[in-house]
């Protein structure tokens, strides 16, 4: 029987990546928060790969940090291996990726809640959003009881309607072993959220004792850790080993010969799974030509002998999924502990959200990671945060906090998602970033921490931390300008031995910097007026100095931008009434809604001409809607 419950400002649903940073941010900024788990073993579970970070993925994490998330101080603390990757690249494009301790990862952030003032952790399963005139009023849970709220955050990633998938074998169920949520999903319905189905996979654990790891290359961690949070000064720690193998024809023959009893073929799956993640049958389909595919074997934690196995999700029948992975070198007697899988789930349209992550229907009412159709912790963490914070400056009635595409890579993601009705999992990269020279990892505390300030999240400590480590920047560059280097012959023989050419006449040292074979410690030896620095601001004064002429291009470059994003498109505006507009057009803007000219620019079916229609409206029409 149904019961009226507590009264909370905020009701979080679900406890996975998205749904703790949200608690977390309503709380922190002072909000009475509930936080709901449909199993409390659920919180922070990390049901695929045991990593957070990756190429695009660990720019999110810093960000996250930099608002005042979570997501940075956890890994920091419950990591076994680190690595910087893409090194050999520019800066915009280093990610930092760790493997977690799994469990560790998910105790150390429910400690965190738990300890969190204003914050009530609870196990239940939501089953129904109680919605009064368009107004999120509580939520309904299996039990029976009704909390009343103010505002909501969904946030159910893969467990709504879940159903598994190992050949034949198909049931319902959510992941890792948890129930799925059978109900909220018709709630959602009854609201008018048009539900669409993705899929997603992940491989084995297999017994690390059944492994020859002689037969594989071992990964070693960098011998440096650069942490994830920017309060975190170091991370010492002794670093696990992964190895690195490879799937060969025999693997590839086992694949094809029982491709008929993938539900992937057979059609039983309906849901999009994510194009950058392919399961392994599906890179054996799709590179046909490719004769082998790497495997990495990422231990799941120090206390267990659980072992990741990435690059083989699959949901071929168990006995096909064992056969197939025996051929694989070091690999010959492998056992496993779980099976791989795949997993379908309910998901809403996420061009139904406003920037802020509210819903465009519903007052109150926000979404965040894996029911938006994105894919990823560190999606659903970023998105997370940002419902949170808005959510709490919804409940304070004050200006919702919304990044654009020029300040972070979860900018990018959320208008990404907001304005293109994606038919597959998003995941983010680099390559989606327009501005990615300016978005980098290193500097995602300038962009952000203001921001993360101005919403509550960010301690005076901190904060002053902050501004003393910007203004160190500053002034180091600064003399790095206007120190000049003489052509001495000391000097010369430093820079010969740099293999870079000598000076003929003095330079500033900040240009001799810009040199690509010269580094900031490089120049220690002349430069004897140096002043004791953190790493972090040698490394952010060297990218400032040494890119300066592309950061500047894209600076100019955002102006433009940002003059577009700046053009408001009113509220109560009638697209059917603009002569010009195509009919395609009409109907995407009438369901986008954009906030400005250049949100407008970016939906898919919307072309220059309608935007120049627009346009133009919108000049003629300045006094009608001056008001709005
Ligand atoms: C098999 C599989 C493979 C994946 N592969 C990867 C991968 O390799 N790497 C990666 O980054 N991501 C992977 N993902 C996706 C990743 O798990 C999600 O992107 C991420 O966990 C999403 O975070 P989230 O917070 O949106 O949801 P989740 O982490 O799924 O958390 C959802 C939370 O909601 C709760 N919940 C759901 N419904 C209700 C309800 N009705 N009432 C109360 N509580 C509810 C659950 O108990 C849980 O706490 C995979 C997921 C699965 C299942
Ligand atoms: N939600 C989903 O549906 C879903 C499903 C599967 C995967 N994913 C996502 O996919 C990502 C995993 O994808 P990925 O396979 O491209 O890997 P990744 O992004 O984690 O790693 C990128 C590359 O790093 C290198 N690498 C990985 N592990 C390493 C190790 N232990 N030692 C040394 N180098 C290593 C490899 O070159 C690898 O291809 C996850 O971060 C997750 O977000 C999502």
């Amino acid at each position: 029987m149904a019961y009226q419950a507590e009264s909370y400002e905020t009701i979080v649903i679900g406890a996975g990546h998205a749904g703790c940073e949200a608690a977390l941010a309503t709380a922190r900024k002072g909000h009475k928060t509930l936080l709901l788990a449909i199993n409390l073993d659920s919180v922070a579970m990390m049901p695929c790969n045991p990593s957070i970070g990756g190429t695009g993925k660990g720019h999110l994490v810093r960000e996250i940090d930099a608002l005042g998330g979570e997501m940075g101080k956890n890994i920091d603390a419950t990591m076994i291996q680190c690595k910087m990757l893409n090194t050999g690249k520019g800066p915009a494009v280093h990610s930092l990726r760790a493997q977690a301790d799994k469990k560790a990862y998910q105790f150390r952030m429910k400690e965190v809640i738990e300890n969190t003032p204003n914050l009530t952790l609870r196990q239940q399963e939501a089953t129904k959003l109680i919605i009064e005139d368009r107004h999120i009023r509580g939520v309904q849970v299996r039990t029976g009881a009704i909390y009343a709220c103010e505002t909501c955050v969904v946030c159910t990633g893969t467990y709504l309607n879940g159903k598994i998938f190992m050949g034949e074998v198909q049931y319902d169920g959510g992941p890792n072993g948890m129930f799925p949520a059978q109900f909220l999903s018709d709630s959602l319905r009854e609201a008018g959220f048009d539900l669409q189905r993705f899929k997603t996979g992940t491989p084995a654990r297999v017994d690390e004792k059944t492994l020859d790891y002689s037969k594989m290359k071992v990964q070693k961690g960098d011998d440096e850790i650069t942490p994830f949070s920017f309060e975190t000064e170091a991370i010492d720690i002794d670093q696990i080993d992964c190895y690195l193998t490879y799937t060969n024809e025999a693997t590839h023959k086992i694949i094809r010969d029982n491709l008929e009893r993938s539900p992937l073929v057979t059609g039983d799956v309906v849901g999009v799974g994510p194009r950058y993640c392919p399961s392994i049958e599906t890179k054996v389909m799709r590179f046909a030509d490719k004769d082998h595919h790497q495997m990495f074997m990422e231990p799941e934690g120090l206390h267990t002998r659980e072992v990741y196995v990435q690059g083989m999700s699959s949901c071929l029948p168990e006995e096909v999924q064992i056969a197939l992975y025996r051929t694989v070198p070091g690999m010959e007697h492998v056992q496993f502990m779980r099976s791989a899988y795949a997993i379908e789930y309910d998901c809403i349209h996420p061009t139904a959200l406003k920037a802020t992550l509210e819903s465009k229907d519903i007052h109150g009412l926000f979404f965040a990671g894996q029911i938006n159709g994105t894919s990823g912790y560190e999606e659903a963490g970023a998105q997370g945060i940002v419902a949170g914070i808005n959510a709490g400056l919804y409940l304070e009635k004050a200006e919702p906090m919304i990044l654009d595409r020029s300040q972070a890579y979860i900018g990018v993601l959320i208008d990404d998602i907001i304005n293109e009705d994606a038919n597959e999992p998003y995941r983010m990269m680099t390559s989606r970033a327009e501005y990615r020279l300016l978005l980098r990892q290193d500097n995602a505390d300038l962009r952000l921490t203001p921001i993360g300030r101005r919403v509550g999240l960010i301690s005076d400590e901190r904060y002053t931390h902050f501004l003393e480590k910007k203004a160190a920047i500053e002034k180091e560059k600064e003399r790095l300008r206007t120190t000049t280097v003489s052509p001495t012959d000391t000097v010369n023989d430093v820079l010969k031995e740099m293999g870079t050419t000598p000076l003929s006449s003095g330079m500033p040292m900040a240009q001799l910097l810009k040199r690509p074979e010269i580094a900031y410690e490089s120049l220690k030896p002349i430069d004897s007026k140096r002043p004791e620095l953190s790493k972090q601001v040698k490394e952010e004064v060297e990218i400032q100095l040494k890119y300066e002429g592309y950061i500047q291009k894209q600076d100019r470059q955002v102006v433009q931008f940002k003059k577009l994003e700046e053009k408001r498109i009113p509220e109560g505006i009638d697209y059917t009434d603009i002569q010009g507009l195509r009919l395609e057009a009409i109907e995407k803007l009438k369901s986008v809604r954009p906030m400005s000219i250049g949100q407008a620019s970016r939906i898919s079916g919307v072309n220059p001409a309608d935007i120049a229609v627009l346009h133009v409206y919108l000049e003629n029409h300045r006094e009608l809607f001056k008001n709005d």
